[in-house]
């Protein structure tokens, strides 16, 4: 099954090949925008190869690269280990590049950081002039505001030592040391507000008079790439800053568009639909700037619009931000049986319909079957039988609860869901506790990211020292140093993940190893490698809006995070990093992006993360979306397009379980997956 191509299908295939070699001869900008197992990422490749093999002699001898950007650093090392080694493409995700394009220019660099901190102070400013909790803040005088700020600057170890007692021991601890200003303790957490933006506005003040003053360590922003906060006035930032900053600069510096139009004048960009808006405005500028200095440069998009599964991605909308694309399409299908494309088409509806480029591409298999909630663990154990790890059976979940559960971290998922900050932005678990890119990661969830990957590490006998201690550290100690310190990280120990930061924090405080402290202190990125200030940032991020009934709540869940058993944590850190055990992996929808499968389970409802009616929203409209609007629309468009990447990831066999009724739109499923079949637990 699926081997055999005729001679036409061939030809046609390679039109379209052709058709973007042509494109990259002729430096026409390029979409090619096809559906679900098309080849995209194979014509990618192909396409890459073509540029290497036509044009890389001349680019080596003028010193210039072609440049392929990946939505995941996971596709950066698959796309690079399906190239094979080459020095002239330069594969990674955007924000690589962009600080590659923009790390050389500090001066300008930090310029753009020097107004971006006024910004930041002004908008603090605003914050303490018109926000509620400041209220009583608003009523000292010029001088009170000074003397209060005195007080609490002085008193930082204080505050942050107290920070997470409870309300009455917090006032406490405070009261006397405030004196006059102790009436501003009334409400503990528009206290916590007040202070925590004024150290922040005196941050920013001191590092924009550090920049002017041309302090050590102040004429150079960094990016650092495991890490998702700014840290502004340690003159550090992060994913979405470093975008904008690219963007700045780039629009700004004429001379920076030329180097970067000279230097590379092959850009490809894969997935396309999930890129960020800004960064297509990137490629735009390069783009025009190129043609108006008469040096075109190539860009090339590939992806397809109704995969388009995250939010900030630019989906449809790319021609907005980057006109006169010629668009390249094909229409055959190179993955799947022809039952799955047949359903594939279905839901997509739209003028791509597939067909699949095999003669021999009949003898795949779609079941739909209705149950209920509890049927879901029976009816995988049953349909996955014969599964083994070489060939395992891949469930889609429908929730992310049931992924962890599945998985064996469920525990976590429900602490980490229960949290102020992951009840508001409810979506964002699904990258930010679940991605398997880390600079997806959430800044809590990463930070435990780190410090599980690393006593993994440290524990693993078989992890080089290279893997574990930056090149700084051993290159800065002699061998016998060298071994003091991995002595030292394998007496690292504990059963929970606060025992592991407790030994790792006392090691810190009894040891006088310089070394191990640059490691730790690395390794937790935060103020003062201490429990303390890890609870308190914890606190911090995960409770923004603190507010005194919930403080205590607050303090409980994030102990509870952090006494969960190791054993949990390394189950999520295999869950993310792709260590799969057993004969069944489970996925959630959006993970499962790019990959296939031949055998794959979707578990399927009406619901979808906190939305009530999703897939059914879909199903009900499908017949006549056209009326659809706004929000509405947008949600229709949603649920298909994750419907869509899911069942299209299947290669010969896929059986769905729709665990609600469908009898409101019966037909409409039937018209696109066939017969529907009742399961029970009992047949
Ligand atoms: N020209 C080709 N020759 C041989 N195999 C191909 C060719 N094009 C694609 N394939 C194979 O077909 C399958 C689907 O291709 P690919 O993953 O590139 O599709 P895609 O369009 O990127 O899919 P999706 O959008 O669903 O992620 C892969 O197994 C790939 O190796």
């Amino acid at each position: 099954m699926l081997s055999q191509i005729s001679r036409e299908n061939q030809q046609i295939e390679k039109a379209t090949i052709d058709k973007i070699f042509r494109n990259i001869d002729d430096k026409k900008c390029t979409i090619f925008n096809a559906g679900a197992g098309a080849g995209k990422t194979y014509a990618l490749i192909l396409s890459l190869k073509y540029a290497v093999n036509t044009y890389g002699k001349m680019l080596k001898e003028h010193n210039r690269q072609i440049i392929c950007i990946t939505y995941t650093n996971v596709a950066t090392e698959e796309i690079k280990k399906r190239l094979g080694n080459t020095s002239i493409v330069r594969i990674s995700t955007i924000h690589e590049r962009i600080w590659n394009f923009i790390h050389g220019y500090q001066k300008e660099l930090v310029e753009l950081h020097l107004e971006n901190l006024i910004k930041q102070v002004d908008e603090l400013v605003e914050q303490t002039t018109n926000q509620k909790e400041f209220e009583l803040y608003r009523q000292l005088s010029n001088d009170d505001k000074s003397n209060f700020f005195n007080i609490m600057f002085e008193n930082k170890d204080t505050y942050y030592k107290s920070y997470n007692l409870g309300a009455k021991d917090f006032k406490q601890a405070l009261s006397s040391i405030l004196g006059v200003y102790a009436s501003l303790l009334k409400n503990v957490a528009h206290f916590k507000k007040i202070v925590n933006t004024l150290f922040r506005i005196g941050n920013y003040k001191k590092c924009i008079q550090n920049i002017h003053e041309s302090k050590p360590g102040y004429n150079e922003v960094l990016y650092n790439v495991l890490s998702n906060r700014d840290q502004l006035h340690r003159m550090k930032i992060s994913h979405d800053t470093l975008l904008e900053y690219g963007y700045q600069m780039i629009k700004k510096y004429d001379l920076l568009k030329r180097f970067l139009v000279d230097k590379y004048p092959f850009m490809f960009i894969d997935e396309y639909q999930d890129t960020k808006e800004i960064v297509i405005s990137v490629m735009d500028m390069l783009q025009q700037f190129s043609v108006d200095i008469k040096h075109p440069i190539f860009v090339g998009y590939f992806g397809d619009s109704v995969q388009n599964i995250y939010e900030d991605g630019v989906g449809t909308n790319i021609g907005n931000f980057h006109s006169g694309l010629e668009v390249v399409n094909k229409e055959f299908n190179r993955r799947s049986a022809q039952e799955i494309v047949y359903v594939a088409n279905k839901i997509r509806n739209d003028e791509i319909v597939q067909s699949s480029i095999f003669e021999d591409c009949q003898g795949g298999s779609v079941e739909f079957y209705v149950g209920d909630e509890r049927d879901a663990t029976d009816f995988i154990e049953k349909n996955t039988l014969n599964a083994t790890k070489e060939n395992p059976v891949h469930c889609f979940m429908l929730t992310n609860k049931s992924v962890a559960q599945f998985s064996g971290f469920e525990n976590l998922y429900l602490l980490f869901s229960s949290t102020q900050y992951y009840k508001t932005y409810y979506q964002q678990l699904n990258t930010e506790l679940l991605s398997d890119d880390p600079s997806k990661l959430g800044e809590i969830p990463l930070l435990i990211f780190r410090i599980v990957k690393f006593i993994n590490k440290v524990r693993n006998e078989e992890t080089s020292i290279t893997d574990v201690l930056t090149y700084s550290i051993y290159a800065n100690n002699n061998l016998s140093q060298v071994k003091v310190l991995v002595d030292l990280l394998k007496r690292i120990e504990g059963t929970t993940l606060l025992n592991n930061i407790q030994s790792i924090c006392g090691f810190y405080q009894s040891e006088d190893n310089l070394s191990y402290k640059k490691v730790i202190d690395s390794l937790f990125d935060i103020d003062e490698s201490s429990i303390v200030d890890i609870k308190r940032y914890m606190i911090q991020k995960l409770y923004p809006n603190m507010t005194e009934e919930i403080e205590d709540d607050a303090r409980k869940n994030v102990e509870n995070i952090l006494n969960l058993e190791m054993n949990e944590y390394t189950r999520w850190y295999d869950y993310l990093t792709g260590n799969h055990l057993g004969n069944v992996v489970y996925h959630t929808y959006h993970r499962t992006k790019g990959l296939e499968f031949d055998n794959v389970i979707i578990v399927l409802g009406n619901s979808f993360g906190k939305e009530r009616n999703y897939f059914n929203l879909f199903f009900k409209n499908y017949k006549d979306s056209g009326h659809l609007i706004d929000e509405d629309l947008k949600k229709y468009e949603q649920a298909r397009n994750l419907l869509y990447v899911s069942v299209t990831r299947a290669v010969k066999n896929l059986k769905i379980l729709y665990i609600d009724d469908v009898s409101g739109f019966s037909d409409v499923v039937e018209s696109i997956f066939g017969e529907i079949q009742v399961y029970s637990r009992d047949n």
